[in-house]
């Protein structure tokens, strides 16, 4: 971990504005911490000899009114000026957390009541507040500091209270708050930790601004007192003479200018690294790994969808993870296909490959990736938004909340078939009413939150129906259903089918759904297809012994209540933990020495019916041959 966090910094730096940051903010430390050390004293030396000159070869900035040389003295100011931002920013930021924290702990009511003075707070320019704080505080260095200080630290509350407020939403907050954790406790094990990484940007580019106020404050004779003396002091002294000599205010004109940026760029470049560490770390993952060969099956003349040899990979701290290991099918139009597997098996990066949803840093290859007769690559989003259709397993995320759900279906129509607002609100209900939704005109005129779960799910398939859908992709649909709903649910994907001749694409854990739903069933392992074939002759037709496992461990009226429920012992591998050989070979009582050693070839067994296995069940069922396949390979 720690060396992929290096190597993402290390890329960070790396780039133009990472490099500029980097050597500024080197430069201006190394001046913070040296400058005082070796050119305090010189700086402080008053030469009455030399009193107000312009820049010369012995003093390049020139003197001041008592002879002291103002590139020393602009040198050494360093220290202060980058030391006082510095702690006015620290100021800022914890009191900005405790401020934007406390709501949560305190009573309802003194929340609230601090809510609203962080608000108030955050509305005043900050400047005006530094300046109104520093006059309480009283002229001075602490006073400026304080002033400083708690005149960012509303806007750092504000940042929190949001920050915190949509992590505080999240169910892992959910569930801890459930198991009795505390409130402070909460706060500070699972709110602050995800909120860190934004307030240190923030704070970083925060610093510069916080330089800014306090060169202000010094200029304006209420920051930094004589003999003392920052980068303010030293601007305003040089003010006075600007005309005899305009380098004595320029220096630390410049110098606020050149500190201020490095404070920025390093905000910009911790930003980048926060935000886009995923990009780097791709470039450390190396090349993509080739993926694993698979027999593709010969697809249709007019198959909807052709997918060979799919794999998705995502960057890993040690290479690349590879959920996806080269998949192969195709849907035939109107044809539907089940996909089932454990947890973990690549089903959903499946489907969001198909879809292209795998957003970076996840990458998706193919030998060949076709939707509707051409490469999925080159079709639009107006193609994929009408003939492409996705159901997605928790319907209430699927919608935005602050929407009308007829409005969110009729922006389909809207975006893509030119409808105007009434035209494409009229055909939202009447593809409500068609995914039977009651009172259809009153529902679509309603919140997603005022819908029942399986409304909303007939909702989502409504709305693919907006298009002129050739496949619908339906993850999971029923899993948050209760079993009528669930049928009814159902029940409307079989009816798309056959009203718009739609090919349909369900993933599902339940075998039962899949057999009951569709004519095919991919059956996937580790990120690999390991059995494809016909439901209808179900469970007999199964080869694989991992199909077969599957279905041993689903459970209907008939199962022997008395009898211990199957289970497939052991777990599948991780997709960075996938042995050689077959994924399956651990958990497989029939595994042999080449299935650890070499991974079978998804390869056809019988007309429709491809196994990767050296060793499938023999079958009642017509296979291309009697033999075993390690048999028939010998
Ligand atoms: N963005 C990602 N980065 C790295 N790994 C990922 C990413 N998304 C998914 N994975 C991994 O890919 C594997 C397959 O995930 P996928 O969601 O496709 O499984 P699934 O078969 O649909 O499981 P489930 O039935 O639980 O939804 C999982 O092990 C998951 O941890």
């Amino acid at each position: 971990m720690a060396r992929r966090r290096g190597s993402v910094w290390a890329a960070a730096v790396r780039t133009p504005v990472g490099a500029c940051s980097a050597l500024l903010l080197a430069a201006v430390v190394v001046l913070a911490v040296l400058a005082p050390i070796l050119w305090g004293d010189a700086a402080a030396a008053i030469d009455t000899d030399a009193i107000g000159q312009g820049p010369s070869g012995a003093h390049p900035f020139g003197t001041d009114s008592l002879g002291r040389d103002l590139l020393f003295r602009t040198l050494v100011a360093t220290r202060l000026s980058i030391g006082l931002a510095v702690l006015a920013t620290a100021i800022g930021v914890v009191a900005g957390v405790v401020l934007g924290t406390l709501p949560a702990v305190l009573p309802r009511w003194a929340g609230r009541l601090l809510t609203a003075v962080v608000n108030i707070a955050v509305a005043f320019p900050g400047l005006l507040l530094a300046l109104f704080l520093a006059v309480i505080f009283g002229v001075g260095t602490q006073g400026a500091v304080l002033a400083i200080g708690f005149a960012v630290a509303p806007a750092f509350a504000r940042l929190v209270q949001t920050l915190s407020a949509s992590v505080s939403g999240r169910d892992f907050v959910a569930a801890a708050r459930v198991s009795g954790v505390g409130r402070i406790r909460l706060l500070a094990r699972h709110v602050l930790p995800n909120i860190g990484e934004p307030l240190v940007v923030n704070a970083t580019i925060g610093a510069g601004s916080a330089l800014l106020a306090f060169a202000g404050l010094s200029f304006l004779g209420i920051g930094v007192q004589a003999p003392d003396y920052d980068w303010g002091r030293l601007l305003r002294e040089g003010l006075d003479g600007i005309y005899v000599n305009p380098v004595a205010a320029l220096a630390p004109c410049a110098a606020v200018v050149l500190a201020g940026l490095s404070f920025n760029l390093a905000g910009e470049t911790v930003a980048a690294v926060v935000g886009l560490r995923t990009r780097a770390t791709r470039r450390a993952a190396g090349p993509l790994p080739a993926p694993r060969p698979s027999a593709a099956e010969t697809p249709d003349a007019g198959a909807v969808l052709v997918v060979e040899n799919l794999q998705v990979a995502f960057p890993g701290p040690g290479g690349w993870i590879v959920p996806v290991r080269g998949v192969s099918f195709s849907v035939r139009a109107g044809e539907a296909i089940g996909v089932v597997g454990e947890s973990g098996s690549g089903k959903s990066l499946t489907a969001l490959a198909v879809s292209r949803l795998i957003e970076a840093p996840g990458v998706v290859t193919a030998d060949r990736l076709e939707f509707g007769g051409k490469p999925l690559a080159d079709a639009s989003d107006r193609e994929l938004g009408t003939a492409l259709a996705m159901v997605f397993q928790d319907p209430m995320t699927s919608f935005n909340p602050a929407r009308r759900v007829g409005r969110q279906l009729a922006e389909v129509s809207e975006q893509h078939h030119g409808l105007s607002r009434r035209q494409a609100f009229a055909r939202a209900v009447d593809r409500l009413a068609a995914v039977r939704v009651p009172a259809a005109a009153r529902r679509a005129r309603q919140y997603p939150h005022e819908f029942s779960g399986g409304m909303r799910q007939r909702a989502m398939i409504g709305m693919g129906l907006m298009g002129e859908p050739k496949l619908v992709i339906a993850d999971e649909p029923t899993t948050a259903l209760d079993v009528t709903v669930q049928r009814q649910v159902l029940r409307l994907l079989a009816r798309t089918r056959e009203t718009e001749g739609a090919a349909i694409l369900l993933i599902s854990h339940d075998i039962a759904v899949v057999s009951q739903t569709c004519e095919r069933m991919l059956v996937m392992y580790a990120g690999r297809v390991v059995e494809d074939l016909p439901t209808a002759a179900l469970p007999d037709a199964a080869r694989h012994p991992y199909t077969r496992a599957l279905l041993a461990t689903t459970v209907d009226l008939e199962t022997d209540r008395e009898a211990a429920l199957a289970v497939i012992p052991g777990r599948p591998p991780e997709p960075d933990q996938v042995p050689p050989g077959c994924a399956f070979a651990a958990r497989c009582p029939l595994a042999s020495d080449r299935c650890r050693a070499e991974d079978p070839v998804l390869a056809p067994m019988a007309h429709g019916h491809r196994v990767a296995c050296w060793h499938p069940h023999e079958t009642a069922v017509t296979v291309l041959s009697g033999q075993s396949r390690e048999e028939g390979a010998a």
